[in-house]
């Protein structure tokens, strides 16, 4: 491999586009903006872009790295000097860069001063020599799995305590790029309708095996025009299975309790036929505006959206409503790294207690919904046990008119007996869980 060279200019617009990627979301904006400003372009863009997502996927273990040569967390450094350190570990130590790149890594002192404070020039031109020797020590499994796949340790512990040595087969599918999925709105299309578009678009495209309606598009394109008409929305398979499990239909009343940005909303409104009622809650005023755009371009006419925490819905509903409810609860979205790279640095193994409080208090009013003999699906894209099997059997516990309907495919059994779960690495989708539940009494 020959050595890699980077000049000034280089190097400053990978820093500033670091920088910015803090401020600006997505990153992909904060790249162009920094990019444009440096006038990079052709060649120069599509490697600089290279490095720039390879410093994004790495972030966690670039900033263990500074913790472990400065001593506190880059969190807390002055963010022109976070940003230069962190593509100098990129550079440095996951890249093999020429004599004359690693001057210009010297030379960035310089430009820090100018930038910022000269204090943070000194300290950085004090630290890059440590930088540029920086060997890890890998001594354990878990180590070697953080470096080859670039997880957090605790991630990878879990994982492994899941699934033993299958996690790393887990851990490499997390990595790699899911096609975009999409699922037909019969409300407003057919299937043949969407793929003889695709078709006329020369894209190549598969039908899901699991969903007849969910389609993968194989090609780089970007199915927009699908979404303005209402025709498909963006839904990963294993999202899609979760309305044909809860299976509405027509003249029931339902309640869609975390719903925004209205996936599952838009395919039970098509499986009840827009026939009866959906009463959709996110607390979340953004994704709501997002929900009530989708359900109008697929012309759900049955929904109403309710802008309002979750767990205050039986108070304004009342109890024993709904024939069915579905509890797509928020969770740390584990499960769809491989869709959201990024997102495996920023969730905090701290964290999961607090969503699990979050998810116990949200079934408690789910159940308090449904009618005797309804229904309720309560799902989530994580796949930690404790936000799934263990809020069911929390659940399960405290209810003895609860009864969980077993799931019979078309994933694995979960660790509880007649839930089921969706695997990235054995289904080639997201992860997801599921379990039903019937309320006995009808
Ligand atoms: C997994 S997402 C839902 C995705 C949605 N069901 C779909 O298929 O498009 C979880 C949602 O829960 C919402 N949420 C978080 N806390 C909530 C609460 N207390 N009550 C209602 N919704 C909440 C979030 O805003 C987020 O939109």
């Amino acid at each position: 491999m020959p050595k890699l060279k980077l000049s000034d200019r280089q190097l400053y617009a990978l820093i500033e586009a670091v920088k910015l990627g803090e401020e600006i979301k997505p990153s992909q904006s904060a790249k162009r903006t920094a990019f444009a400003k440096y006038r990079i372009d052709g060649w120069e863009n599509s490697k600089l872009t290279g490095i720039f997502y390879s410093i994004q996927r790495r972030l966690g273990l670039i900033d263990e790295i500074i913790e472990e040569l400065v001593g506190v967390s880059p969190l807390i450094l002055d963010p022109w000097l976070r940003a230069t350190m962190r593509v100098a570990v990129e550079v440095a130590v996951f890249r093999d860069p020429s004599e004359k790149t690693r001057q210009h890594l010297k030379g960035l002192a310089q430009f820090l001063s100018k930038r910022t404070h000269p204090y943070a020039g000194y300290y950085y031109y004090d630290i890059l020599p440590r930088i540029l020797e920086y060997m890890p020590v890998i001594d354990s499994e878990e180590k070697r799995l953080k470096w080859d796949y670039l997880f957090p340790e605790w991630f990878i512990r879990r994982m492994k305590g899941l699934l033993g040595d299958e996690a790393e087969w887990l851990l490499k599918a997390l990595n790699e790029t899911l096609p975009t999925s999409i699922r037909v709105n019969l409300l407003k299309a057919t299937i043949e309708d969407v793929e003889g578009y695709l078709g006329r678009k020369n894209v190549r495209f598969e039908r899901s095996e699991r969903v007849s309606t969910v389609i993968r598009i194989l090609d780089p394109f970007n199915p927009e025009w699908l979404f303005n008409k209402g025709w498909a929305i963006a839904q990963e398979e294993a999202a899609a299975v979760a309305s044909l499990l809860l299976a509405p239909e027509p003249g029931e009343t339902v309640v869609d309790l975390a719903a925004a940005p209205g996936g599952k909303t838009a395919h039970m409104a098509e499986l009840m036929k827009n026939e009866g009622k959906i009463y959709a809650f996110d607390v979340d005023g953004a994704r709501i505006k997002r929900m009530r755009e989708v359900l109008k371009r697929t012309d759900v006419e049955i929904a109403e959206t309710i802008r309002a925490d979750g767990r205050k819905a039986p108070d304004m509903l009342g109890e024993g409503i709904a024939d069915r409810v579905m509890l797509d609860a928020p969770c740390t979205s584990d499960g769809t790294i491989a869709k959201n790279p990024e997102l495996r640095w920023r969730f905090r193994e701290k964290n999961i207690q607090k969503v699990v409080a979050l998810q116990r208090e949200l079934i408690e009013s789910a159940w308090r919904l449904l009618r005797p003999g309804g229904r309720m699906l309560y799902s989530t894209c994580s796949m930690l046990p404790e936000e799934n099997e263990g809020v069911v059997k929390w659940f399960l516990g405290r209810h003895d008119d609860a009864e969980l309907v077993p799931l019979n495919g078309p994933y694995d059994e979960g660790f509880l007996p007649g839930t089921m779960r969706a695997w990235p690495h054995r289904h080639g989708t997201i992860g997801f869980f599921y379990a039903l539940m019937e309320k006995k009494g009808d």
